[in-house]
């Protein structure tokens, strides 16, 4: 099986380096690919340093910051291109802990079409967040499942591994979320084909350095998204033009 974790990374200079020797450690086997948005701390070149020193770390440039989004659809698709059988998201600030990796990809072994890491459920738990951001990401999560009537219990979160198998189901070119709505986007989008997304809980650290790019455009994007989502599913089962999505979590 080979694995493909993918780093967006956006200012994050003082965090990627630590993540990724904690990465290579506790999963030997990953490949890494860093999505670099044109950092201006200088992460991308630094990612170029540490790619130099290691076959297994690639890096993706991109021109400027154009969102979570559009970083793992590039990346998704450098993946695919690339031949790889699982593609993992993680974020580059040790907010998620790699050692908790193996369990995400035993569980996508077992049968999972995609594995999210979870805050939310039994065994999941968040360490040093504000609680204005636990009520966002609870609240993001308790509104997804109402509109879109699903029931997984951390939609929002970032730690996942897919199949390329699922993501080549997915319509990648159809993504439309800029922010960090692209994490329901992804999970929505896989329910609806019928595939099966599994929770593994997960301890979520803040982080030590740099800042979240969490903004107010970000929650706008995703409120508005999510909303139209839930309406139109809505709409398409009264309309008999589609049946209720999976609900399986
Ligand atoms: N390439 C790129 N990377 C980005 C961009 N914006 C953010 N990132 C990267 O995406 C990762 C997550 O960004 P943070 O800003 O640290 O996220 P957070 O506030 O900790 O957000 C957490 O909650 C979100 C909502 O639940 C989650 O979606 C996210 O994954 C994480 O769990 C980091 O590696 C960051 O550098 C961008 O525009 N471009």
């Amino acid at each position: 099986m080979r694995v493909v974790t993918i780093i967006p990374t956006y200012n994050e200079i003082q965090s990627l380096p630590l993540t990724l020797s904690r990465l290579r450690q506790a999963v030997p086997g990953t490949d890494v690919l860093v999505v670099d948005d044109n950092s201006p701390d200088g992460t991308g070149e630094l990612a170029d340093r540490l790619a130099a020193e290691d076959p297994a770390i690639h890096v993706l440039p991109r021109r400027g910051k154009e969102g979570l989004g559009p970083a793992y659809v590039a990346g998704f698709k450098w993946g695919l291109d690339n031949g790889y059988d699982v593609l993992v998201e993680m974020d580059a600030d040790g907010s998620h802990q790699p050692e908790e990796l193996p369990r995400l990809l035993g569980a996508l072994r077992q049968g999972a079409d995609m594995v999210k890491g979870s805050r939310w459920v039994a065994g999941g738990k968040v360490v040093n967040w504000p609680v204005h951001r636990k009520l966002l990401s609870r609240g993001g999560s308790l509104y997804s499942r109402i509109l879109l009537g699903v029931r997984v219990r951390d939609i929002t979160g970032g730690f996942n591994a897919s199949h390329a198998g699922t993501l080549r189901r997915i319509d990648l070119d159809t993504v439309e979320s800029v922010g960090y709505c692209f994490q329901v986007d992804l999970t929505w989008k896989t329910l609806k084909r019928g595939l099966t997304v599994q929770e593994v809980p997960i301890t979520f650290v803040e982080r030590e350095y740099g800042q979240s790019k969490m903004s107010g455009t970000i929650v706008l994007e995703s409120i508005l998204l999510v909303t139209k989502w839930g309406l139109s599913a809505r709409w398409r089962r009264l309309a008999g033009k589609a049946a209720a999505p999976s609900v399986s979590a």
